[in-house]
C-alpha cells in the first residue's frame, strides 16, 4: 500500500487515479456482442454466456420450480436477517417519497409538477465473484415503492446453470418472479434490445465489473436509461487520533475485498493512525478467505497523510468517493463540507459494511469520480416527473404579451400565433 505525507497538490492527480483499465479492449467486446445480441437474440446471449461463463443454459429463465425449491435451501437465521434488512431499506425508501409539487405562478397560470414511475426496470444483479444477493433488495425494494409495472432480474448462474439459491429466495421475497440466467455484457444487451425470451426495459440498474459498467453505458445510445456508472467498489476512510486503527483497517478491507480492481484510501490527520492502520491491515489480512483478491486491492490502495483539515477535504472531494467514512473528533468539518461522495459513514460505530446490507441505505453508488456529478439509486432512480399546466383566459390576458414579444424575438411566429388567437378570441367576447 502505497504511502505519502503531505502530497503536493501538483501530484494530487496521480495519486488519486483509480486502477489502470483498458477500456478500449472492452468496449471492443461490449459493441460485438451488442451488434449479435440484437440481430440474433436468444441464440447470441447462449453463445456468449457460453464464451464468458462457461454454462450453455437451456432455458434462460428460472423456472417456478427453481425459484420455490430455492426457498428451503436458505438458513432460518439468513432469511431472518434478509428480512431485517428489507424492512429498513423499505422505511427508508419510503420516506423518500415527496409531495406533488404545485404552484399559481400568476393569477389563472396553475403550475405542477407529478411523479410517475418508469414502467418497465431491469435490475442486474453481480454474480462473478460473489452471489451479490443484498443488491436485490437495494435495487427491487425502491422499484416496488415507486410502482414499476415490470422488473425483470438478470444474474450471472454458475458453471451448473444454477442461480444461487438465496438470490432466488431475497426476489421472491421481493416480489420478483422473472429471472434469468444471464450475466454480464449479454444481459445488458439482452435488456437493451429485447430478445426472444427476455423483454426489453426502459432503465438497466445495478452495479458490475468492467464488462457490465461499459455494456450500460453503450445500452444509453439504444434509448437506453441507466442508473450510473456503478463499477469496482472503493472507499476513503479519513480518521485522527480518536479513531480505532483495528476498525479502519477492517473497513478498508471490507471494500477491498470486493474485487482485485477495487481501491480503497486512507487519509489520516495523524501519523501514528497511519502506521498502526497498516500493520492491521496486514494483521487482518491473513485471515481473509478472499486474501489474494484483497491484497491485489491493497496494492493499488493508499495511505495519506495530511495535516491540514482543510486539504485533507479538498482532496477528498477531488477524489469523490464512492463511500467516505469519517472518524474524527469533530466530524462536522467534514460531513458538512463534502461535496462529493455517493454515501457517508460517521463514527466508529458506523462501519460501511451497515450500508451495503442493513441499515437502509442504499449501496448501488458512483465510483470512479462519478459521485462528483450522481447520485446513488433512490426511490427517484424510478420516477420521472412530469411537469402539468392550466392556464386560464384570465391567465393567458396576463402573460399572453410577455409570450408574443419573446417568440417573435426568436423569430418564431407560429408560437406567438397561438398566444395571439387566444387573446383575440378574448378582446372579440368582450371579457378583457
Ligand atoms: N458501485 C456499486 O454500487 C457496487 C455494488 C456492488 C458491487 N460492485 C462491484 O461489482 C463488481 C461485481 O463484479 P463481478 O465480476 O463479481 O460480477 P459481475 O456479475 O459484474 O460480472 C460477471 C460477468 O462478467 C462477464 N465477464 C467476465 N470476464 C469477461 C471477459 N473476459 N469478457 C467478457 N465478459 C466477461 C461474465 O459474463 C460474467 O457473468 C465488483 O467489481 C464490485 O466491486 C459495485
Ligand atoms: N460495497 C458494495 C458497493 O460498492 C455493495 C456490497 C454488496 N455486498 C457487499 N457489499
Ligand atoms: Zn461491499
Amino acid at each position: 500500500m502505497k504511502k505519502v505525507f503531505d502530497p503536493k497538490r501538483a501530484d494530487w492527480e496521480s495519486l488519486l487515479e483509480r486502477p489502470v483499465q483498458n477500456f478500449e479492449e472492452v468496449e471492443k467486446v461490449v459493441a460485438q456482442v451488442f451488434r449479435e445480441v440484437k440481430a440474433n437474440g436468444d441464440i447470441s446471449v447462449k453463445k456468449y454466456s457460453e464464451m464468458f461463463d462457461g454454462f450453455i443454459p437451456e432455458d434462460l429463465q428460472v423456472s417456478t420450480d427453481e425459484i420455490a425449491s430455492a426457498e428451503a435451501k436458505v438458513s432460518p437465521e439468513l432469511k431472518a436477517a434478509i428480512q431485517l434488512a428489507k424492512q429498513n431499506i423499505t422505511t427508508f425508501h419510503t420516506a423518500q417519497k415527496t409531495e406533488k409539487v404545485s404552484v399559481e405562478t400568476l393569477a389563472g397560470v396553475n403550475c405542477w409538477q407529478e411523479k410517475r414511475p418508469i414502467q418497465k426496470v431491469g435490475l442486474y444483479i453481480p454474480g462473478g465473484t460473489a452471489p451479490l444477493f443484498s443488491t436485490i433488495l437495494m435495487l427491487a425494494i425502491p422499484a416496488k415503492i415507486a410502482g414499476c409495472k415490470e422488473i425483470i432480474l438478470c444474474t450471472p448462474p454458475g458453471k451448473e446453470a444454477e442461480v444461487n439459491p438465496v438470490i432466488l429466495y431475497t426476489a421472491k421475497l421481493c416480489g420478483i418472479d422473472k429471472i434469468y440466467k444471464v450475466g454480464g455484457i449479454q444481459a445488458i444487451a439482452a435488456m437493451t434490445f429485447g430478445t426472444q425470451t427476455i423483454n426489453k426495459v426502459y432503465k438497466i440498474f445495478g452495479p458490475g465489473n468492467q464488462y457490465v459498467t461499459v455494456a450500460k453505458q453503450l445500452a444509453t445510445k439504444y434509448n437506453v436509461a441507466i442508473d450510473m456508472p456503478a463499477g469496482p467498489s472503493e472507499l476513503l476512510v479519513l480518521a485522527d487520533d480518536t479513531a480505532d486503527a483495528a476498525f479502519v483497517a477492517s473497513d478498508l478491507l471490507s471494500q477491498a475485498e470486493h474485487g482485485s480492481d477495487s481501491q480503497v484510501i486512507l487519509v489520516s490527520l495523524s501519523k501514528s493512525l497511519i502506521e498502526d492502520v497498516e500493520t492491521e491491515i496486514q494483521r487482518q489480512l491473513e485471515d481473509l478467505p478472499r486474501k489474494e483478491i484483497a491484497a491485489q486491492a491493497i496494492e493499488h490502495s493508499r495511505l495519506i497523510y495530511i495535516g491540514s483539515k482543510e486539504e485533507a477535504l479538498e482532496l477528498i472531494d477531488e477524489y469523490a468517493p464512492e463511500h467516505f467514512i469519517v472518524c474524527t473528533a469533530n466530524p462536522d468539518f467534514f460531513v458538512k463540507g463534502i461535496n462529493n461522495a455517493g454515501s457517508v459513514f460517521i463514527g466508529n460505530y458506523t462501519p460501511e459494511s451497515a450500508g451495503d446490507y442493513a441499515s437502509g441505505t442504499n449501496h448501488t453508488l458512483p465510483t470512479n469520480g462519478y459521485a462528483k456529478q450522481y447520485s446513488g439509486v433512490n426511490l427517484d432512480s424510478f420516477m420521472k416527473s412530469i411537469t402539468f399546466q392550466k392556464i386560464s383566459a384570465e391567465g393567458i390576458r396576463k402573460i399572453g404579451p410577455a409570450i408574443e414579444l419573446m417568440a417573435e424575438a426568436e423569430g418564431l411566429q407560429a408560437h406567438k400565433n397561438a398566444v395571439t388567437l387566444r387573446l383575440n378570441k378574448i378582446k372579440a367576447s368582450g371579457n378583457e
